[in-house]
């Protein structure tokens, strides 16, 4: 039996289902679980004091590009809309390897785990030169973060009418194969599970129907979840309207791909019949406010989505689009961008980070985490708010209205991945050194 004691936090916030919230708490793990949460408790194990901090499930991250932290602020992307972004990107995405692949998924991760994440998903859609998901997930299982690796999918080249080069696409056969290995290989349908595998066709534009809608059949086979882009920007909606004589929610309906077990990222354009649609099926949304305004893509309208009881988290997504990895900033991002839309009041602080958190957890089917109570994961943020950017805040709000954005401590399934604000895990000096060479040699 192993126990970690985290003793007189300032203020825990649960987000449980009262949302409770405890002053002067503590909380005890007990073999990567939530043990007890309450005042004056005892261990026989480790003590991490809490004083001064705000205790916090850890956040959720439901959509990333890991390997896209080798390809952030390039040039001829930065100030592109979402089509000629990635006709950008793909060639030189096309020279990526499984090293490439490794690296750049352990810069994520630890960039996200600094952030306060603790639960992952990434989707992973090209495959040149070797490279395989295997690659993600071997980084991911080094660090320590809980992970949701997405086998990703592009099948349809330019001359057949996608965006993606010819050189890039993946024969349809081959990808079905390669889903059927790696959710046999790697997936773990149980509670508590550090690794679960998704299946994720990249977008409308660079897939066929057909292959959309055999992935749905063979996750409803497998019992995994689905995963794709959908109505990110003005640019998909008319190439759906263009190829498909149907909006995107349409699409994802003909083809198997609303339901429970489905997430969706971005969702910028979903018009009202589509919210309904997301929230009557149960569909997830991952919300990407950063890379959604970096793209110059919308204002996703999630107040709506919220308002229907659509499922939504957020993501990060690619760090070629956003560019940066921080899942708090995300929330506080995710805040003001309602706020510019709807008004002051459109979402407050507390909810921000209630849909980083539990609302993460619930587009991912991981009920058993993103919220802290006896019995959950003992997946747990702690922020000190002692620091310069919160010193004389009122309210632990100011998480996300003031500050900090990099976490102190983190523990994922009771382990500390993060320590006094360094991660545990990793020698990280050689890791960022190794990502600069391959950036260099990407640039050549
Ligand atoms: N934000 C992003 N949208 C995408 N659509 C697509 O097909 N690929 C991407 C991507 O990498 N980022």
């Amino acid at each position: 039996m192993t126990e970690t004691l985290i003793k007189n936090a300032d203020t825990i916030l649960t987000m449980d289902d009262t949302r409770r919230e405890l002053s002067g708490a503590d909380i005890l793990i007990r073999d990567g679980q939530v043990a007890q949460i309450g005042h004056g408790l005892q261990t026989i194990g480790e003590i991490q004091d809490a004083s001064g901090c705000v205790v916090t499930p850890g956040l959720v991250n439901t959509h990333h590009h890991l390997y896209q932290t080798l390809t952030r602020a390039v040039p001829g992307g930065q100030d592109a809309l979402l089509f000629g972004w990635l006709q950008t990107l793909y060639p030189i995405w096309s020279r990526f390897g499984p090293e490439e692949m490794f690296i750049s998924a352990q810069i994520g991760l630890a960039e996200l785990a600094l952030s306060g994440c603790t639960l992952s998903s990434d989707h992973l859609y090209l495959y040149p030169n070797g490279a395989r998901l295997d690659d993600t997930i071997a980084a991911a299982a080094e660090i320590g973060l809980r992970f949701h690796p997405t086998r990703g999918a592009m099948s349809i080249g330019e001359s057949d009418g996608g965006l993606p080069p010819d050189t890039l696409v993946e024969d349809e056969g081959a990808i079905l194969d390669d889903m059927i290995r790696v959710v046999d290989a790697f997936h773990d349908p149980a509670e508590g599970a550090m690794c679960r595998v998704g299946l994720a066709p990249c977008s409308p534009f660079s897939v066929s129907r057909d292959l959309m809608r055999d992935t749905a059949l063979l996750a409803r086979d497998k019992g995994v979840m689905l995963h794709t882009h959908l109505a990110e920007n003005d640019e998909d909606i008319a190439y759906s309207q263009a190829q498909f004589g149907c909006r995107p929610g349409q699409y994802a309906e003909d083809l198997g791909w609303t339901g429970s077990d489905v997430w969706h990222a971005h969702c910028v354009k979903l018009d009202g019949a589509e919210i309904d649609l997301f929230a009557r099926t149960q569909t997830g949304v991952a919300h990407c406010p950063c890379s959604n305004c970096r793209l110059g893509s919308g204002i996703a309208p999630v107040r709506a989505m919220r308002d229907q009881g659509v499922k939504v988290g957020l993501g990060a997504d690619g760090s070629a689009s956003n560019d940066n990895g921080n899942l708090v900033f995300e929330a506080r991002q995710a805040m003001l961008l309602q706020r510019v839309a709807y008004g002051a009041d459109a979402m407050s602080s507390r909810e921000a980070l209630e849909i980083a958190t539990r609302g993460g957890a619930d587009v991912l089917n991981r009920p058993d985490c993103g919220r802290l109570q006896p019995g959950k994961r003992a997946d747990i943020a702690i922020w000190d708010t002692r620091c310069i950017e919160s010193a004389g805040s009122w309210d632990p709000a100011a998480l996300l209205l003031a500050g900090p954005m990099r976490v102190k401590h983190l523990f994922v399934e009771g382990r500390q991945i993060v320590r006094d604000g360094q991660v545990t895990t990793l020698d990280m000096p050689p890791v960022i050194e190794r990502q600069t060479q391959l950036a260099r040699a990407l640039q050549s």
